[in-house]
């Protein structure tokens, strides 16, 4: 599978998200729609995105008893999109149940990963708030491992974390890594990051980029970059 370059539409409104996707011109990147983006517009926009012709990654990372998170599947895999998300810490029978509530009649469904450890969290705050003393890498490593026994496509994680999942689940098992900033650009509330060009190097299989792209002064560029350091040419 080809690497690409997801951009993290995180805005509040289909007004603002397509006022910045016109920046883009006639090339229609893979988008992921969040939290803010559904919950303000709901499934229309993710219709709307994909008859733009965009590749869609719904990543609302559910998290819940198995029948619900199924049931709710049921309800996603009509939208048509091409990626959505679960918490791996939901267990694996969570994540089973989710999988087989994605499936449609004829067997086909989007591709399912699992967040391990968000990348925003420190090694620090996951000892002291979550009360996990293993080591970051380790616990992403373990929770991917559930995800491949459970039937999942890949994980989310830092790029930082891409080789130990992929010795763990192999190299087909997908690594879809936010986390990325430039090396010159501001982190903000990410912990675990890397630039574009060490992800490529690390192996991820696709980068999720929010705040570099979408606050860039020149956003166009700031794509074009992404692609230019990660993608294979
Ligand atoms: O599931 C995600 O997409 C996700 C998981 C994770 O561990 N960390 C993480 O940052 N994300 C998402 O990736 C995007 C990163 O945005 P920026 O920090 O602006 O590049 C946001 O939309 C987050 O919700």
């Amino acid at each position: 599978m080809g690497k690409d370059v997801i951009i993290a539409c995180d805005f509040n409104s289909s007004e603002e998200t397509l006022h910045f996707l016109e920046k883009l011109g006639d090339s229609r990147p893979y988008v992921k729609i969040g939290m803010e983006l559904f919950y303000a517009e709901g499934p229309d926009i993710v219709k709307m995105l994909k008859m733009r012709g965009h590749k869609v990654f719904l990543d609302l990372k559910l998290h819940d008893i198995p029948n619900t998170v199924n049931k709710a599947m049921r309800v996603l895999s009509g939208l048509g999109v091409d990626m959505c998300n679960v918490h791996a810490s939901g267990t694996i029978d969570m994540m089973k149940a989710g999988l087989e509530g994605l499936k449609a009649d004829d067997g086909s469904r989007p591709l399912l990963i699992a967040v391990t450890q968000l990348t925003s969290t420190t090694q620090e705050r996951m000892q002291n708030d979550l009360m996990i003393d293993e080591d970051m890498e380790k616990v992403v490593a373990h929770y991917a491992y559930n995800a491949k026994v459970a039937g999942l496509d890949g994980v989310v994680c830092s790029p930082l974390e891409s080789p130990k999942v992929h010795g763990v689940c192999g190299d087909t098992f997908l690594t879809v890594t936010p986390g990325v900033r430039f090396a010159d650009d501001d982190k903000g509330d990410q912990a675990r990051v890397t630039t574009p060009a060490k992800a490529k190097e690390l192996g991820s299989d696709y980068i999720v980029v929010g705040r570099s792209i979408t606050a860039a002064d020149d956003p166009v560029k700031a794509y074009e970059r992404c692609v230019e350091e990660f993608v294979d040419k």
